[in-house]
């Protein structure tokens, strides 16, 4: 089965809207796997404009505790800055289980394609034995949809990398799924995914995946270890227990009378 780990970055932007610590990262992130999550993503970003350091030590020191994985995403290249030691210090300092590289500028919105193999490969491969070398299993983000170039060449140029696994950038996917008529986008996908599996790599997948379009990707883009998911998940949990704390608040008025 692929597993399913929880990316608690808008738990983050939430608490960070106020200045306060609610609603608190670690208890949200307890509650995932409370539900049976298999573990806790997160992407901290040069600007904090979300989880910051010491969400990360905090969530590193829960998924040791729970023995779940601890997966750390970011970008390798991007300078330290006030509030944010780096990426590689990060990952030196907490050792997560799975280290996602990916090739975000900085101030980028969210996350918006992969890595180009062909152009990125040489400076990768240090940065990846590194990690390794720290006991992290080493993911690299990725254009499956052909985005950075020819599949076959990328393919190739990512297992001589060094890495374990790559993630699928499934945002092409999720935006023609919700447009309808994405069969060519996850034929795309499929094909990726055998090349890169016959190239010995595994394969991760994440951004943009929802109740709505992940049994369709699933369905046609095999093996997946695991998919990390948050932002349509957490818009979800809102929907989903909205009904519920409304009515709490309603319980409370009414015996106040
Ligand atoms: C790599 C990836 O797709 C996710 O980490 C995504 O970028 C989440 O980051 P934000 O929550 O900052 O959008
Ligand atoms: N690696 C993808 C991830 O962690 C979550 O992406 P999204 O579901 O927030 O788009």
């Amino acid at each position: 089965m692929t597993v399913l780990s929880v990316n608690v970055n808008k738990i983050a932007v939430l608490r960070n809207s106020r200045g306060g610590s609610e609603p608190d990262i670690v208890r949200a992130a307890t509650a995932c796997l409370d539900a049976g999550a298999h573990g806790i993503t997160v992407h901290p970003r040069p600007d904090a404009r979300h989880v910051r350091a010491d969400d990360v030590r905090a969530l590193a020191e829960l998924t040791r505790s729970r023995r779940v994985e601890f997966n750390l995403e970011g970008n390798p290249f991007a300078p330290p800055r006030e509030g944010y030691p780096g990426f590689l210090a990060l990952c030196e300092e907490v050792r997560p289980a799975q280290a996602t590289l990916v090739p975000d500028s900085d101030g980028q919105i969210t996350s918006d394609h992969g890595f180009d193999f062909v152009r990125d490969g040489a400076s990768l491969v240090p940065i990846v034995a590194h990690l390794k070398s720290l006991g992290c299993r080493v993911s690299l983000f990725a254009d499956a949809d052909g985005a950075s170039g020819m599949q076959e060449e990328q393919v190739g140029r990512a297992a001589a990398i060094g890495a374990d696994r790559l993630e699928l950038y499934t945002g092409p996917f999720a935006d023609t799924y919700s447009r309808g008529g994405a069969a060519p986008m996850l034929e795309r996908f499929a094909r990726y995914a055998g090349l890169a599996t016959r190239a010995g790599l595994q394969l991760n997948a994440g951004h943009d995946l929802s109740q709505d379009n992940l049994g369709a990707f699933l369905a046609t883009v095999a093996p997946i270890e695991e998919v990390s998911i948050g932002h349509a998940l957490i818009g979800e949990a809102l929907y989903e227990g909205l009904d519920r704390t409304v009515r709490r608040y309603i319980d409370i008025l009414e015996a106040a009378g």
